[in-house]
């Protein structure tokens, strides 16, 4: 009896046999799974209980970037004789099944890692004002980048009257992956996701502040867990989330759900992957190094013409393209490079800075 309970949370923390395998690599030290971060400190979780950690003076030194460092979903193997302040020490991450990279807030615009080993993320959008297309475009390939598998969630499904209407749009912006249609006004409206859900494997939600993500994970969570799993009831009788990230589901499997995974940035997005249509169609223009303006033989502004080829879809891609260019940077930079481009860099304004002067004395 306690050895199933014991394999059922191996199992549930995702140690697949793939990962207990690598984990024999690591002589000494214990398999975990990163389930929340505050700064330096991590919790993890391993087969017979949490601990805090932190990392290895080893990896915070020859770390090459902050993706090198664990994040929520990581598997790590960890020392657990204590260091001085009472945690143990992360020493190893284990290979990475997939990684959510998303642009920073703040000054440093560094990538910043918000989950990773996400089997499936669900990109979660509502049926109602929160329904965008081109906003979904962007979801869809920062999701087909980070190794995971994308499921479209249209939830409020309530609050809609065209619903297969705009379920077949979706379809057609997604093509070849699965759309799930969902209401928490539903019973068991979340009953749908749970072919996604099993031990071993971990899920993650995406999407726009207030499409429901929190009641279709809560009620994923049942009642009873959510007590259990940090979840705490503050002064206004919600639930909000505290320090932890990755929950475990009493019927197995994980979710992932980090402030971070809210509002990802499109940075590192697979954009040519997530508008194959539009790639193949470049393919067949005559000219391979076609713009597709004004050269004659373009599928594309043909596609465009004969109505194949959705127009907003296509300009949502020019859009995303243009972005791209400017991947990594903050908004301040953008605008600076973008002056750059018009007037020149440095060296220039330092000139005509000089010139100004040199007029005006
Ligand atoms: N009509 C309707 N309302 C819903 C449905 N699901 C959730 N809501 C409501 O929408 C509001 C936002 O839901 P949340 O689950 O907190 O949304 P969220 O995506 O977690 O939002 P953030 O935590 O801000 O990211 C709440 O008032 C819910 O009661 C639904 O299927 N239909
Ligand atoms: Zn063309």
């Amino acid at each position: 009896m306690e050895e199933k309970v014991l394999n059922t949370r191996m199992e549930n923390l995702g140690f697949t046999e793939r990962i207990l395998m690598e984990a024999t690599l690591h002589e000494g030290l214990y398999l975990g799974r990163v389930i929340s971060q505050s700064k330096d400190l991590y919790r993890v979780a391993m087969t017979d209980g949490e601990l805090y950690a932190e990392v290895s003076g080893k990896m915070r030194h020859q770390a090459a970037s902050v993706l090198e460092f664990p994040v929520v979903g990581d598997y790590v193997m960890v020392d657990r004789e204590s260091d001085e302040k009472g945690n143990g020490i992360i020493h190893e991450i284990l290979h990475r099944k997939s990684l959510f990279v998303r642009k920073a807030a703040g000054k440093t615009q560094k990538p910043q890692a918000v989950g990773a080993n996400i089997d499936t993320v669900f990109l979660c959008m509502a049926l109602n004002n929160d329904y965008n297309l081109r906003r979904l475009e962007r979801y869809f390939a920062v999701a087909l980048d980070s190794g995971a598998a994308p499921v479209i969630v249209l939830t409020k499904s309530d609050l809609c009257g065209n619903l297969e209407e705009k379920k077949m749009e979706v379809e057609k912006t997604v093509l070849g992956y699965d759309v799930l249609v969902t209401s928490a006004y539903v019973e068991n409206g979340h009953e749908i996701l749970k072919p996604y859900l099993s031990a071993g494997k971990t899920v993650a939600f995406i999407g726009s502040s207030g499409v429901g993500k929190s009641t279709l994970i809560n009620r994923l969570l049942g009642e009873e867990a959510m007590e259990t799993q940090g979840l705490r009831n503050d002064d206004k009788g919600r639930h909000t989330t505290t320090s932890r990230e990755l929950f475990l589901l009493p019927e197995g499997g994980a979710v992932i759900d980090t402030p971070g995974m809210r509002e990802l940035g499109i940075d590192h997005a697979n954009i040519e992957e997530s508008f194959e249509d539009i790639s193949d169609l470049a393919l067949q223009c005559r000219f391979h190094d076609c713009r597709h303006e004004k050269e004659p033989g373009c599928a594309i502004k043909e596609a465009l013409e004969e109505g194949r080829l959705d127009r907003a879809r296509y300009e949502n891609y020019l859009k995303l393209k243009a972005e791209n260019k400017y991947e990594g940077l903050s908004s301040r930079q953008i605008e600076d490079r973008k002056i750059k481009e018009m007037f020149g860099g440095k060296k220039e304004m330092k000139k005509l800075r000089k010139e100004f002067k040199s007029k005006n004395r």
